[in-house]
């Protein structure tokens, strides 16, 4: 067994069930200060010590649709593999909360992707969806702040719009530890520019959507 398995963390079944019951209720939710803590500071450690190197400008659509779009969004991003501690420990809390809730909702979540976000000063992320009605395999976003004393000046606030016609929305400042989880397919959503460096993590939830020998999610 790899001395990676995060298997001492205690996982907060609590937080999971309220967020199920937000999901079922309303499709979204929000939860301050909810990353368990040593979970967090071990992300943040790590967050902290990245190189801009590691980092790659973030695009649009997957491997050959994929299109860097300065217009529509500015962060900079890498994926979250099993090889730090850290990324270790993020994909064993995120594999219990794909089991509790496909338990609890019955969604068929199957497979999860995510990356480290960094937002330079300015940069943002335009409205969009994170999946389309019919062709979208990814179910549920999850998005996490490694942020500290982030204060409403500083701007960067997840807009999320209830629907399509919604033009206010709530705004989610980007603090420590608050986590949100929305159905990929009903919010659109948007990334305000903030006055500093803003880091995030952003995460999908999938349903296993191989048809034949087409293998997807891809390897
Ligand atoms: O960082 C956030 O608040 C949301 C990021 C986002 O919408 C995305 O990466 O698709
Ligand atoms: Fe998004």
């Amino acid at each position: 067994m790899s001395a990676l398995l995060a298997s001492h963390l205690p996982t907060d079944t609590s937080l999971f069930a309220r967020i199920a019951d937000d999901i079922y209720q309303q499709g979204f939710s929000v939860q301050e200060y909810a990353l368990p803590e040593s979970l967090a500071n071990g992300l943040w450690e790590y967050n902290r010590a990245m190189t801009e190197k590691q980092f790659q400008q973030a695009g649009i659509g997957r491997k050959d649709d994929f299109q860097e779009n300065d217009f529509v969004r500015r962060d900079e991003i890498c994926w979250i593999d099993g090889t730090s501690k850290a990324g270790a420990d993020w994909l064993h809390w995120t594999s219990e909360m794909k089991t509790f809730l496909n338990r609890r909702l019955l969604l068929g979540l199957y497979s999860f992707e995510s990356h480290f976000a960094m937002y330079q000063e300015g940069a943002f992320y335009k409205r969009h969806f994170d999946a389309f009605k019919g062709q979208a395999n990814r179910v549920l976003s999850l998005v996490t702040y490694l942020n500290r004393d982030w204060q409403e000046t500083d701007g960067g606030q997840l807009v999320m719009y209830m629907n399509e016609n919604d033009t206010t929305g709530i705004k989610v400042l980007p603090r420590f530890g608050t986590v949100v989880v929305f159905l990929s397919e009903e919010f659109p959503h948007e990334v305000l520019p903030a006055s500093r460096c803003r880091n995030s993590i952003a995460g999908w939830f999938r349903v296993n959507g191989t048809i034949g020998d087409i293998i997807d999610p891809p390897q």
